[in-house]
């Protein structure tokens, strides 16, 4: 299989791809012949899953502390025929590192991905107040950037990167100060996605991702939307707003639901709210990376469901028919 994730080398997404390939994949068969392909750019990465250039692509989606990867979520939600099929966890520490050895009061300007400042605003603005952030690619495309410098170019000694400790290794770059996060324990959260995947059986611990519409936009939209989803037993681990771009205030709902498709309070919930919601994109059903498997309540269960049915389809039975 051909995976594609957002490179060069020793990025985050990278990592979580790697961390991925060790564990049994979902759905597909593997070969155990496996090419991993670098991109520029999630967008450029899913350009080619859908042209069948990879099968498979790892994108970032969620930071603990930055929340939502917001250039991830619009272009799943605006792509057709993807699904994600599981999804990993990667610890994330930053260091800064440059092309020579130099010290924090020589630099002038920091490279990286926009993700990767925000996570260190705290330390940059305490440490290197004057030097400016500059944008990357990615953590590991800017540790590549400043790794290329020229040994006369005075950038060598005043540009740094915020890259992962890999990528400082990697690129043979002298780390300047490490653990510079501005939040200790903080993961990100990354997708796998494929093109026409099949959905991943249940596992019991299981995630489910949507993009709803709301039909009108009005007070208590939102709110039916999430009565569905509570009446139904179905908590949420994660909602965001995403402009739809048409017109200013209005906006789409990203949605992790906890549970698969094949539970029966989740596809009830989902039934529900395609009939409320103009539009429903169905991201994926898969296991989650932590393995916590949700507390459902008697009147949730499949078996609530099923009884709840065979009710409905007793009455049913006994309408009269001309
Ligand atoms: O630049 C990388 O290394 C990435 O994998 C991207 C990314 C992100 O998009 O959030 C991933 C993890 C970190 O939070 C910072 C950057």
């Amino acid at each position: 299989m051909r995976y594609g994730f957002l490179g060069p080398e020793t990025t985050f997404t990278h990592q979580a791809l790697l961390q991925a390939l060790m564990g049994p994949l979902p759905v597909r068969p593997d070969d155990g012949e496996h090419t991993l392909v670098p991109y520029r750019s999630v967008a450029e990465a899913i350009g080619d899953l859908v042209a069948g250039d990879v099968d498979a692509m790892m994108a970032p989606i969620e930071n603990s502390v930055e929340g939502g990867v917001s250039g991830t979520l619009d272009v799943l939600a605006a792509t057709g025929g993807i699904t994600i099929v599981a999804e990993q966890i990667v610890p994330i520490t930053f260091v800064l590192a440059t092309r020579v050895p130099s010290s924090l009061d020589a630099l002038e300007a920091v490279y990286s991905h926009p993700h990767a400042q925000a996570q260190c605003q705290g330390f940059v603005r305490g440490n290197i107040p004057g030097a400016s952030p500059q944008p990357a690619l990615s953590t590991a495309a800017a540790a590549r950037e400043i790794a290329e410098l020229d040994d006369a170019d005075p950038r060598a000694r005043t540009a740094a990167a915020i890259c992962s400790p890999l990528a400082a290794e990697h690129f043979g770059l002298h780390v300047v100060s490490e653990g510079i996060e501005d939040t200790k324990g903080a993961e990100t959260r990354f997708v796998l996605v494929e093109r026409d995947g099949l959905i991943p059986a249940r596992t019991g611990a299981d995630k489910t991702t949507i993009v709803a519409h709301l039909a009108h936009d009005r007070s208590g939209s939102l709110l039916e939307m999430l009565e569905v989803l509570s009446s139904n037993g179905v908590n949420l681990s994660r909602i965001e707003s995403r402009p739809i771009g048409d017109a200013l205030g209005r906006y789409s709902f990203s949605l992790d639901l906890e549970g698969h498709i094949e539970d029966r309070r989740v596809a009830s919930a989902l039934r529900g709210l395609h009939r409320i919601c103009s539009r429903i994109v169905f991201l994926g059903s898969y296991s989650r990376a932590d393995g916590s498997v949700p507390y459902v309540v008697d009147h949730n269960t499949d078996t609530a469901y099923e009884e709840a049915r065979s009710f409905v389809a007793g009455l049913e039975a006994l309408i009269a028919r001309d």
